[in-house]
């Protein structure tokens, strides 16, 4: 059955008990724009609320789990002038974040492809990831675009790896794959049969105590993540500092022109 919550950029399918949420613009490797992310915030809100859904699957259509920012989508102008990314942070990429993260059901995301940027925020905000080895890689990208990261991944990724790493791993925005992610302790799981085993996987837990796994999750990202909200608007608040630096907009310019950006620290 499909959910009428499902939008063109994301489809929500829910068979026997199992919500499968799919990220669904595969010719732009599933990139976050607003239809991308007002169906996130639909989605998981629908299955949030729905007692015939008892665990829920992400992931993405196509060849990618979700390539982060959609890099060619505009977005407002503040009266200065300069880019709005505070205002597009608080309205495309927080809400459905949210909804995923404080989502009562158990939810998997099967990480079929590259999760960049935002997207690996999506991967590490699920409660149980599991990555195909070959294809899927997790990409911190923010600093190849001359940004900071965002969209929670300074909390997710430093409570996941420790402050020290997580800052190496953002500076150096290098590709993590399946069995490095495994090893840092990223993901839950990583296969060669990913359909098989995340199927195996929402079959067990939809069959499982389904409040005593919501009070679960609530006690534990009370402990974990009770700041939240608090840490996106710092987050955000800091990437719109770095509106006025050169190094924004050369990133932002190599990424369009498809070349490398050459970043000078101003
Ligand atoms: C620097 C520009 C900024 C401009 C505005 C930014 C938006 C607002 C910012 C708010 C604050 C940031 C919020 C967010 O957290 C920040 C991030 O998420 S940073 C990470 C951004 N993402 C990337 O840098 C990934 C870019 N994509 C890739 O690396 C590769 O495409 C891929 C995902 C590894 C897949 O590679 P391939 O399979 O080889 O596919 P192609 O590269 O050929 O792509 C196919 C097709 O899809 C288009 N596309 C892919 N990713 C994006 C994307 N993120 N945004 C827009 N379009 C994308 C690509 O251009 C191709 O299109 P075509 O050329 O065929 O028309």
């Amino acid at each position: 059955m499909t959910l009428d919550t499902s939008t063109d950029s994301v489809n929500t399918d829910v068979k026997s008990g199992i919500a499968t949420i799919t990220l669904n613009r595969p010719d732009r490797r599933n990139a976050w724009d607003d239809s991308l992310g007002e169906g996130l915030e639909s989605a998981f809100t629908a299955t949030a609320f729905d007692d015939s859904v008892r665990c829920i699957v992400l992931t993405g259509a196509g060849s990618a789990f979700c390539s982060g920012a959609d890099l060619a989508a505009g977005f407002p102008s503040l009266p200065s002038g300069h880019d709005d990314l505070t205002g597009t942070l608080r309205r495309r990429f927080h809400p459905g974040f949210l909804a995923m993260l404080d989502s009562p059901k158990p939810v998997i995301a099967a990480v079929n492809g590259p999760a960049i940027g935002a997207g690996a925020c999506l991967a590490l905000a699920a409660d149980i990831a599991i990555m195909d080895r070959q294809h899927a890689y997790l990409q911190f990208r923010f600093s190849a675009i001359g940004l900071m990261p965002d969209v929670g991944a300074t909390a997710l990724l430093a409570e996941a790896v420790g402050a020290q790493r997580a800052i190496e791993i953002f500076m150096l925005a290098e590709k993590l794959g399946a069995e490095r992610c495994a090893e840092l302790g990223l993901v839950s799981r990583i296969t060669d049969d990913l359909d098989t085993d995340v199927h195996e996987l929402a079959n067990r837990l939809a069959s499982g105590p389904t409040a005593a796994f919501a009070t679960t999750k609530r006690a534990v990202r009370a402990w974990t993540q009770s700041q939240m909200a608090c840490q996106l608007e710092l987050e955000a608040a800091l990437q719109q500092s770095l509106i006025a630096t050169q190094d924004w907009r050369e990133g932002r310019s190599a990424f369009l022109e498809h070349r490398m950006p050459t970043f000078t620290g101003k």
